[in-house]
């Protein structure tokens, strides 16, 4: 038996219909969210992301504020642009897109930007608050990734409660965060985390009931690795070339072999991406209701 499609464009796709719901709703109390990304440099990448970022809420009926900087930009000038965004009334939520020229001081920048305007949720308040307001209702932005990874499993019917979780790979966005929401009361998973430290990864993985795999190593989960029945989230991104069409393509940190005995493999591209993205606007409207409710 093969596994079953964590399908993350369908599930976004569905969450921006929501969204759009509700942001008529805010409409009709006068109050427009609007996105505000910080783009420092050229970089295509970059560029292509911040685009996808304004197409979406353009599809939402989210506003677009956009900041660029020339890739010479000083620390002093960036900064400037962010208390800019944490001003301008318009912006109920912005981004400062990652990675900052060399020589800027990133943590000094993030930490700069309105919590209650950080549409990543990484900001240390907020990421603070998660670990201090345990059991109360959280009113503060939460991290994309991991909101997203929770959103799509449960979409699709699959229970975390009790669930046993191996998070591979200790990065900001996913790994040292999504612990703080899957051990929430309202989610109430069990969480492992592991790293490159890791003594014996397949001893954890095996015994998983659900792997989030979020190392950026391309096939680092492979079939041997995976209890059958299993549930397997697929964050990782990296990038090769295409043998046949000699193409960039990403390529993911779980290895094909793995759909023959999981029972839900989220594909990747089309998985966690889009709901990272559909997350980032969730953020900035959740932001525009709180304001309008104040
Ligand atoms: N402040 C900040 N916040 C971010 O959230 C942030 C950032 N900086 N810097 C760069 C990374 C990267 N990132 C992605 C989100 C969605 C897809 C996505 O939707 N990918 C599609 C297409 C992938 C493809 O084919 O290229 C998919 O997975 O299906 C990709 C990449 C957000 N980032």
């Amino acid at each position: 038996m093969t596994a079953q499609i964590l399908d993350g464009t369908a599930t976004a796709a569905t969450i921006k219909t929501e969204l759009t719901q509700r942001v008529a709703a805010l409409a009709a109390r006068g109050v427009t969210p609007g996105l505000g990304t910080l783009l420092v440099g050229d970089d295509p990448g970059s560029k292509w992301y911040v685009a996808g970022k304004h197409r979406d809420c353009a599809e939402v009926g989210i506003s677009s504020i956009q900041e660029e900087l020339p890739v010479d930009a000083t620390q002093e000038d960036i900064e400037a642009a962010v208390r800019r965004l944490n001003e301008n009334p318009a912006c109920t939520g912005f981004i400062v897109q990652l990675p900052l020229p060399r020589g800027i001081d990133t943590h000094r920048v993030l930490e700069l930007i309105d919590p209650d305007k950080d549409a990543d949720g990484l900001h240390p308040t907020n990421l603070g608050r998660l670990v201090l307001r345990v059991n109360e209702p959280v009113t503060s932005p939460l991290p994309c990734t991991p909101r997203g990874i929770i959103e799509l499993v449960e979409r699709h019917g699959v229970d975390l409660r009790g669930a046993d979780v191996v998070v591979v790979g200790r990065g900001v966005t996913v790994g040292r965060s999504i612990g703080l929401l899957l051990t929430r009361r309202e989610v109430n998973a069990t969480v492992t985390l592991t790293h490159t430290g890791t003594a014996d990864l397949a001893e954890h993985t095996r015994n998983a009931d659900v792997i989030v795999a979020a190392a950026g190593v391309p096939g680092i989960i492979t079939a041997d690795l995976v209890k059958p029945g299993a549930v397997v989230v697929d964050v990782g991104v990296s990038r090769a070339t295409d043998p046949e069409t000699g193409k960039s393509r990403v390529v993911g940190d779980v290895d094909p072999g793995v759909r023959e005995v999981a029972s839900w493999v989220s594909p990747n591209p089309g998985g966690v991406g889009p709901m990272t993205r559909a997350m980032l606007l969730s953020n900035v409207v959740e932001t525009a209701e709180r304001l309008a409710a104040s």
